[in-house]
């Protein structure tokens, strides 16, 4: 439509040379994104062909979590391994589906480090719901050699632990991240940490086009997004949060209605949307959450947070937490501020008066 009225859509690979030519610097980002781009369009093509080619169900191994890993996390995995692989600007990349983070040979002049969750929702994969790919790009910090050769092990040891190094850091040093919807429509989101734009898969000629430039997540919204099932399982500052939400004794003083898809990438797309609050808060049989800090809640936490509205694990900002493992976990509550606010506001420590004391002193 947009070519018959003229004017040529923005496609992703025109939006980043666009920022290549007034930011040189942005180059090797542009070969990154490139991959990306490219890894998800593969991906894509095939969670559409699921059923077609029996790519649905199990793989028949186990990833480091203990779980069943689904024939498509692991061509998922090794699809976005390859395609950041041959960019030769990649050192380190640490993925959902490896047990540690993996030195990337070929890599030229290596000074970023990529971490992914190559399929996430995977659990919703054989009924054809949504589900997609996170990722986050760091630079590379600690000077790590790569392709090192020694006879001396620990030498060998101590690059190795310089590159897993890489991979710990915080989501306040990202310097893009993004996640790729596999729905009703293929939507591909990124940052570089100045705005956030959304990207459609357009089949007819299979590249991406600029579809929401600049989104803005809406200061309140009126929809909470979280696996109720555990509400039994909660701290009481979630449950009493979620209570007043559906009696309409929030802040707004309206009932909030609920949705859940299930896939973190897909409840997320819809929060940045109309706003609200998703969350997967820390619980009895998951103490310290179950979303994965480093390519999970960083990535979302760095989109939702650059798109107005905030990151939260109930008292602080997700992206300030440095992580200390590869897999470690976080409650994780983002949305639009006003919400995040509200939420937050249920951990603050009740200050209790103390009773009026009687003198008779006098
Ligand atoms: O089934 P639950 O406990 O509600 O958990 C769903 C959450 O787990 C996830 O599926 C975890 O991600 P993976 O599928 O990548 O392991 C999220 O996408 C989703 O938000």
């Amino acid at each position: 439509a947009s070519v018959a009225r003229g004017h040529a859509p923005t496609t992703l690979s025109r939006f980043m040379l666009e920022r290549t030519r007034d930011d040189p610097e942005s180059r090797d980002l542009e070969a990154l994104i490139a991959s990306v781009q490219m890894a998800c369009k593969t991906i894509s093509a095939l969670v559409l062909r699921a059923g077609l080619e029996e790519l649905t169900g199990l793989q028949g191994e186990t990833n480091v979590q203990g779980e069943e890993q689904k024939k498509l996390d692991v061509i998922a995995n090794q699809v976005l391994k390859d395609a950041l692989r041959y960019t030769g600007r990649l050192g380190v990349v640490a993925s959902e589906e490896e047990a540690l983070p993996l030195l990337v040979d070929e890599a030229l002049d290596s000074r970023y480090v990529a971490v992914f969750d190559p399929l996430d929702g995977s659990s919703n994969i054989d009924a054809s719901i949504a589900t997609g790919t996170i990722f986050g790009i760091f630079r590379q910090t600690e000077e790590c050699r790569l392709n090192y050769r020694s006879d001396e092990k620990d030498v060998l040891d101590a690059n190795a632990t310089k590159c897993l190094l890489n991979t710990l850091q915080p989501g306040d040093s990202l310097v893009a991240a993004g996640y790729c919807m596999y729905s009703s429509s293929t939507i591909l989101v990124l940052t570089f940490g100045d705005g956030v734009h959304g990207f459609t898969l357009d089949s007819a000629v299979n590249e991406f086009v600029l579809t929401h430039p600049r989104m803005r997540i809406p200061d309140r919204g009126k929809i909470y997004s979280c696996n109720e099932a555990n509400e039994p399982l909660w701290d009481a500052p979630v449950r009493d949060y979620v209570r007043d939400l559906k009696l309409g004794r929030g802040q707004t003083a309206t009932r909030y209605s609920s949705r859940y898809v299930g896939s973190m990438v897909a409840d997320v797309h819809r929060t940045l949307l109309h706003g609200g609050l998703w969350f997967y808060p820390a619980d009895t049989t998951h103490p310290s959450g179950k979303i994965r800090l480093l390519y999970e809640a960083a990535p979302m936490s760095f989109i939702v947070e650059q798109a107005g509205g905030r990151s939260s694990t109930g008292t602080r900002s997700i992206l300030s937490i440095h992580p200390t493992t590869v897999h470690q976990r976080v409650a994780v509550f983002l949305g639009s501020k006003d919400d995040v606010a509200e939420l937050e506001s249920y951990f603050l420590p009740t200050i209790v008066a103390p009773p009026p004391t009687t003198s008779f002193a006098r």
